[in-house]
């Protein structure tokens, strides 16, 4: 399945496309037409942001959180900030994004907001900010000042006062780090944001967010909200930058979700270079069918696992509770007496004997003693052309593995430091820190060395996975451009289109970052890629299912597992630990609360 929706743009791709509009708009006398409905949008949030029971939910601030620490019920402590939210501030600079944010502070103060925004360049959108000045919004102007010469006046406390700030400082039109006073005011409100957290609403970007590589170069301003106008941007969704970026929210415009290119690169493929948000509750659940009436054990699909050891027994299980998740009719362990007695006690219906398997998973917890039941499994994956899993231990297998395995059937699940250790035994010497910083590139990198899909597990985990298409179903879609391209392989692979789907999962919680929880994300993997694919339930005689493995499944298992985590996390306020086992545990009624 092809994700058309959800492609997030360089700013350069966004700009030329909102340009596109504007030019449309002002040919027809109105330029400011999409500002406006930008700034419609923008407001509806805010004031949605600003209503007392958006509080509680989200509790980005220490406000909310304390009082409800003081004694007060959640509607009392809501009830108390409610009259602070009515005063908001917003900071706007000399570009179009000043002018959404002038645009919608007029709208907040038509609807009874006091609202007051500081013009931090001289240059303020002039029409912008004539409507703000006839609804009644209050006018600081800073004349190119920092807003640091502003500490110790009226002023400054009115900043300082409000719970809702609006960032409409700078928006895709940045070019590079902020520079002078716009830096020097950033810094300054991240020093009151970390002495007196409050809601920060960036409209578009957070100001200073510029790299489409996802990289931090300077200040940002750390927005708990991001409104992103019509389309995701890279640097959105991409570490380390995402972390400045606080809950994603689309702002849809008529334009949205018609971004897919399909003109081949130079190298003839297409999508290896863009980028999707997965953020698809339905897209999720579709890879975790309810059974159909007659199926059995069997038609669900068997995972097999080669994992745990006795040097590392949890994981054994954990990994197994992953597969057991998605739904499978059964997983079969291959594993030390010790991992199967721990098992067998927590999941008594896993099968500890060979046969029949639809996927596979080798890797977690296991340790040198467990070498030839891994490569075994490998190697018979690679002959079926079987989907296979390699998570942990078994990544230091692949340099000997390339050749045997199916790449196309293969997902490689690392972590940063995995990730470098087996780039740098491919032959690309990189360093944790290296991949760190540039996690998509190192993806690519890691599929580009092996052929195989990758996993790239972090703070937000990578999906670098691509689908062979048969040439029908892309002319079908894209028309002629698939057409050429298919002609131009058509010695290769006959008939079929190679198409990327790179994809970042939302944010999840970082208590996510617990040892064992890549042992249920590698168990969940292998164990989605068993269950039968949509009507495709055919099985080969040596039943195995092929093309099994797609940017779809894989980015529907990381999501579940990220939404899992971060339900686990929310029974806690997201304030106190939580254990592998507890992702595990919420797989289950994550699924049972999303559309199916
Ligand atoms: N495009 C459209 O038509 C529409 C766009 N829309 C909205 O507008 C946003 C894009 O607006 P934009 O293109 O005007 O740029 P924008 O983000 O406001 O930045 C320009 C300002 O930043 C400054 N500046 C730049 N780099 C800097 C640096 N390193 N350090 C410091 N300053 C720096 C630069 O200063 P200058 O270089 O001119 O001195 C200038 O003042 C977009 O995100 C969306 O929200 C739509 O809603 C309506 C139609
Ligand atoms: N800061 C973080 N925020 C959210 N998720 C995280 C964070 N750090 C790690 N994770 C997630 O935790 C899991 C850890 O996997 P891994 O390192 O393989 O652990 P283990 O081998 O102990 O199971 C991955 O799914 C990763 O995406």
């Amino acid at each position: 399945m092809l994700i058309f929706d959800g492609r997030a743009l360089s700013f350069a791709k966004a700009r030329a496309t909102e340009c596109a509009h504007v030019e449309a708009a002002t040919a027809q006398g109105d330029p400011d037409r999409y500002m406006r409905q930008v700034a419609e949008k923008v407001a509806d949030q805010v004031r949605y942001l600003c209503e007392p029971a958006a509080w509680p939910r989200d509790l980005p601030a220490t406000t909310a959180v304390t009082r409800l620490g003081e004694g007060l019920g959640i509607d009392e402590a809501a009830a108390h900030i409610e009259d602070m939210d009515a005063c908001l501030v917003a900071f706007v600079g000399g570009g179009d994004n000043g002018g959404d944010a002038l645009y919608t502070c007029a709208m907040l103060a038509e609807r009874g907001k006091v609202v007051t925004a500081f013009l931090l360049k001289p240059n303020a959108h002039a029409r912008a900010l004539e409507a703000a000045r006839e609804a009644g919004v209050g006018i600081v102007e800073l004349s190119g000042r920092s807003l640091r010469s502003l500490e110790g006046t009226p002023e400054w406390n009115t900043i300082c006062g409000a719970r809702v700030w609006i960032d409409g400082i700078v928006g895709i039109g940045a070019h590079g780090p902020l520079t002078g006073e716009l830096a020097e005011t950033v810094t300054c409100l991240n020093e009151e944001l970390r002495a007196h957290p409050k809601k920060v609403i960036a409209i578009d970007v957070p100001s200073g967010l510029t790299d489409d590589d996802g990289n931090v170069a300077g200040p940002i301003l750390r927005a708990t909200h991001t409104l992103a106008v019509g389309a995701y941007k890279r640097a959105q969704i991409l570490p380390p930058a995402v972390e400045y970026c606080g809950q994603l929210r689309m702002i849809g415009m008529y334009w949205s979700g018609a971004h897919t290119d399909t003109t081949p690169d130079a190298e003839g493929r297409i999508g290896a270079g863009d980028l999707y948000y997965y953020d698809s509750d339905e897209r999720a659940a579709a890879a975790v069918p309810i059974p159909a009436f007659a199926d059995d054990k069997y038609a669900r699909g068997v995972v097999g696992l080669v994992a745990g050891s006795d040097t590392y027994p949890g994981a054994g299980l954990l990994a197994t509770r992953g597969s057991l998740a998605s739904g499978v009719g059964m997983v079969r362990l291959n594993s030390t007496r010790r991992v199967q007695d721990l098992v067998l006690a927590a999941e008594p219906g896993v099968v500890m004997v060979g046969g029949r398997i639809q996927s596979a998973l080798i890797g977690p917890g296991l340790d040198e003693d467990r070498r030839e039941d891994a490569l075994e499994l490998a190697q018979f994956c690679g002959q079926s052309g079987m989907p296979l899993v390699i998570d942990a231990w078994a990544l230091d297998l692949v340099p000997e593995l390339v050749g045997t395995i199916s790449p196309d059937a293969t997902v490689l699940t690392p972590h940063y430091g995995e990730a470098a250790r087996l780039l740098s035994a491919l032959g690309h010497p990189t360093t944790r820190e290296q991949v760190a910083s540039s996690p998509l590139r190192c993806a690519r990198a890691l599929h580009e060395a092996t052929g195989c899909h990758v996993v790239l597990k972090g703070p937000v985990t990578i999906v670098y996975s691509f689908e062979d298409v048969p040439l029908s179903r892309r002319a079908e879609a894209d028309g002629e451009n698939a057409r050429r391209y298919a002609d131009t392989r058509a010695g290769e692979r006959p008939g079929l289109t190679r198409v990327y789907e790179p994809t970042v999962a939302r944010v999840t919680t970082s208590w996510a970052g617990v040892a064992g929880s890549g042992d249920v994300l590698a168990g969940l993997i292998a164990g989605v890629l068993a269950r039968p694919a949509g009507q495709d339930t055919a099985s080969s005689p040596e039943g195995a299912r092929r093309l099994l493995v797609t940017s779809a499944r894989l980015s529907a298992a990381v999501f579940l597992h990220a939404s899992a985590a971060q339900t686990a996390a929310m029974r806690r306020q997201g304030r106190a630990p939580i254990q592998a086992r507890d992702i595990a545990d919420e797989i289950s009624s994550v699924l049972a609360s999303i559309a199916q």
